[in-house]
């Protein structure tokens, strides 16, 4: 049995969807049980699935079956082009991620523990005192940074320059045009068009794309280092397909992971307890980054295009369809969360707890390769930013979930005032 879902027309779904995708989901799981059907305008139908039981068994088509790459392959590969982890499947996908994953294990991006402080140090001391401002712009600017001098392995203060400044209008053309502007057959003739974004887009890529070649050149002449490219360039990947990874991790791992500190201020902000108990207690402040992705995961869903059926419980998925969790529900399962409502960082200090029902990262062999990275960075800036500030919210009541791009931020981009702390906690 196809697994049953709205009855609404397409875009009725599509409309309800993007004004308020966790009301959706919950809206279809109230109604229809743990495994529904969506249709979006454009795309094949979308099953979601509401146990971290069910995703394993949606997970498993990694083996074959599913492909995470080809369900992301229209939007991204005008950005990432044609040789990213993100949209590769099957043998050339796991080529990419074997290189890709020794650099950003644990162990090797602790190496970036000081770095990352020095970095957020030195934004944070920018930040204005007494008037308000919206942290997740200020966030992004502290992702970007990370990006650029760890994982480019940027130096040169006029290359950082000019990427700081092309970089944000790039992504934000990528995300705009891909999705809404330039399907993929039409692209051809819309960057031909002028002042079309598309050609805007083309431009702006040529250029970030001019520096990187250069860079990885001059770094191909001075081999060794420690960041992301000195040990790309260590492979047999050659200059394109190390661009096109470098622009991944940058897409991947940018935007996501300072709408991940947004939202962990804007729930801290209105926790006084939880608030309390940070930021020197190492072992606390990782469950609460973790209990902050539970009850705000910052990437909705982790589909797989299936090649073959999917047999779901009693529910079948017809090849050719979307299959993949519906992230805020698998995190919100009462069957595993003890009052999923809560936010209780001492679930994670608990061994025995259920780890399978937490898939901020999603699952699988496609797992986020940059886990490990984008954990270090939440804690490390938490907690730069607790020992030198008293942040408060402008309006205490919670920030409503909007869909950006693909992850779901903060509503008012979490606005807060920060005065400098009048001793400052304990370096
Ligand atoms: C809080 C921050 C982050 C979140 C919430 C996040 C979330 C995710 C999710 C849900 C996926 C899809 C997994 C699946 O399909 O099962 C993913 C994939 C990926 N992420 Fe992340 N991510 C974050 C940070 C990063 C960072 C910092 C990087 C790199 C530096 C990164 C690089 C990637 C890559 C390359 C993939 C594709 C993996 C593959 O298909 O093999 N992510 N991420």
């Amino acid at each position: 049995m196809i697994p049953p879902g709205p009855r609404l027309p397409a875009v009725a779904q599509t409309a309800w969807f993007t004004a308020d995708p966790v009301g959706f989901f919950e809206s279809c799981h109230r109604r229809y049980g743990p495994v529904f059907t969506a249709r979006y305008v454009g795309f094949p139908p979308e099953v979601y699935v509401a146990t971290g039981e069910l995703a394993e068994q949606v997970y498993r088509t990694d083996l074959g079956g599913g492909r995470a790459g080809e369900a992301r392959r229209d939007f991204l590969e005008p950005l990432v082009g044609a040789h990213s982890v993100l949209t590769l499947d099957g043998d050339p996908w796991w080529a990419h991620r074997k290189l890709l994953t020794p650099p950003l294990r644990a162990r090797q991006v602790a190496g970036y523990h000081d770095e990352i402080t020095e970095i957020a140090a030195e934004r944070i001391a920018a930040w204005p005192l007494g008037r308000p401002f919206t942290l997740r712009e200020r966030m992004q600017d502290i992702t970007l940074e990370v990006i650029l001098r760890l994982i480019f392995g940027i130096r040169d203060a006029a290359r950082l320059t000019r990427l700081r400044r092309l970089l944000p209008g790039l992504l934000h053309l990528s995300s705009a045009m891909t999705v809404a502007m330039a399907p993929p057959g039409a692209r051809p003739v819309l960057g031909r068009v002028p002042f079309a974004p598309y050609r805007r887009f083309l431009r702006l890529r040529a250029e970030v794309d001019a520096i990187l070649y250069d860079e990885i050149a001059r770094r191909r002449d001075a081999p060794g280092g420690t960041d992301v490219l000195g040990r790309l360039l260590e492979t047999e990947l050659d200059d394109e397909e190390i661009r096109d990874e470098l622009i991944t991790m940058l897409l991947a791992g940018h935007e996501t992971t300072a709408t991940g500190l947004a939202w962990a201020f804007e729930r801290l902000l209105r926790l006084p307890a939880v608030l309390e108990r940070l930021p020197d207690d190492e072992e606390y402040l990782d469950a609460v980054v973790r209990e902050v992705l539970r009850v705000r995961p910052v990437v909705y869903e982790a589909p797989r295009l299936l090649d073959a059926p999917l047999r779901l419980g009693d529910h079948e998925v017809p090849a050719g369809w979307y299959a993949g969790p519906s992230i805020p529900l698998v995190h919100h399962d009462p069957a595993v969360w003890d009052e999923p409502q809560e936010f209780r960082p001492e679930r994670f200090l608990d061994a025995r707890q259920n780890t399978r029902s937490w898939m901020p990262f999603g699952g699988g062999r496609r797992f986020c390769v940059g886990a490990q990275l984008a954990l270090l960075e939440m804690r490390v800036i938490i907690r730069e930013v607790l020992r030198r500030l008293d942040l408060s919210v402008t309006d205490p009541a919670p920030e409503a979930r909007r869909l950006k791009n693909v992850t779901l931020a903060p509503a008012r981009r979490t606005r807060v005032v920060a005065r400098a702390r009048v001793r400052a906690r304990a370096a």
